[in-house]
């Protein structure tokens, strides 16, 4: 199977790869052109803009970061929508919100083709050994014909109904791993500041009812002040931000995640962006010990 592969940040990088690595034939794409190379060396194409990907694939896959680059890359100049059209497929990966994912199957739709939303749940090396969660919505038919590759990417596919309950699925998950990111960070900076070795706490909660493979996998790294990042905290943000927006539109309270929300902007502020989400612990470590 032939497709096109767009966005090739952490995600796209090991996503494309996988394909690759199972025998799919890649053309890619990323903004910054020098970022197809390894990709290239391991067999892929390269498209040098996002309309010659779509001309030249039947299935094209997105992975961008936020609603503005989801939107540019099917709309502006040499991008998918001048090539789009019946019998092609868009598949977009990122997350973004629900408008966004709407007015991107609009776009594609009016011009012939086939749209489904598909973010994944799963980071880094669950994109790298295809342990993603897919949280599909849209064009059904387009779903089933993605399912080989669905099968190599993710370990799980849910086909959700129509464009914009994949992205509504993926915020509301979000919504709740960055609340229980800033929970454990409060939990750690507790249990040290109180006079406890944070380590043992790591210990208990992995043997106790709320254990689970973030605080697993995160926590022996945070304690070494490392957040090498996986999943940028910018990224982590925006997805507060726009579950927040969603919480609005449906009046929803939530305010553990709003107070998430402001944690991850002071991190942002503190320059942390680009490292993993887990660095929002950082802002626990600014505060001084009352007397
Ligand atoms: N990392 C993770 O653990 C997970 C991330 N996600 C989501 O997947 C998406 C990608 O995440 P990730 O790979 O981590 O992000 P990265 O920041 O590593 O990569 C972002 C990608 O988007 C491209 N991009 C950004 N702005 C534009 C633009 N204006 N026009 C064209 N391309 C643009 C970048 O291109 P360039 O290289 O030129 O900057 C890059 O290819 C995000 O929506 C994120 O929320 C979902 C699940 C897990
Ligand atoms: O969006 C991030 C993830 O880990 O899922």
């Amino acid at each position: 199977m032939e497709v096109g592969f767009l966005g090739l940040g952490i995600m796209g990088k090991a996503m494309s790869m996988n394909l690759l690595k199972n025998g799919f034939k890649v053309t890619v794409w990323n903004r910054t052109l020098s970022k197809c190379n390894e990709l290239v060396a391991h067999g892929a194409s390269i498209g040098k803009t996002p309309a010659e990907v779509i001309n030249k694939c039947k299935v094209t896959i997105a992975m961008l970061s936020d609603p503005a680059a989801a939107l540019s890359v099917v709309l502006d100049k040499d991008g998918v929508l001048e090539q789009i059209c019946g019998g092609k497929g868009y598949i977009d990966m990122s997350t973004v919100d629900p408008e966004t994912s709407c007015k991107i199957n609009e776009a594609i739709t009016s011009k012939g083709g086939q749209f489904l939303e598909a973010p994944v749940s799963g980071s880094k090396q669950p994109a790298e050994t295809g342990q993603l969660v897919i949280l599909a919505a849209g064009d059904k038919a387009l779903y089933e014909a993605a399912i080989p590759a669905f099968d190599i990417l993710g370990k799980k596919s849910f086909f959700l109904g129509q464009v914009g309950n994949g992205a509504k699925m993926k915020l509301v998950v979000n919504m709740i791993m960055g609340s229980m990111m800033n929970a454990f960070s409060e939990g750690l900076t507790l249990a040290d500041r109180s006079g406890l070795n944070p380590r043992d706490l790591l210990d208990v909660l992995d043997l106790g009812a709320i254990a689970n493979p973030m605080f697993k996998g995160k926590g022996p790294a945070m304690l070494q002040n490392n957040y090498s990042p996986a999943f940028p905290l910018k990224h982590q943000q925006k997805d507060m931000r726009l579950a927040l927006a969603l919480g609005d539109e449906n009046s929803v309270p939530m305010p553990v995640a709003a107070a998430s929300n402001e944690a991850f902007k002071k991190a942002r502020s503190m320059g942390l962006g680009d490292m993993d989400f887990s660095a929002v612990f950082e802002t626990l470590k600014v505060l001084k010990h009352s007397s």
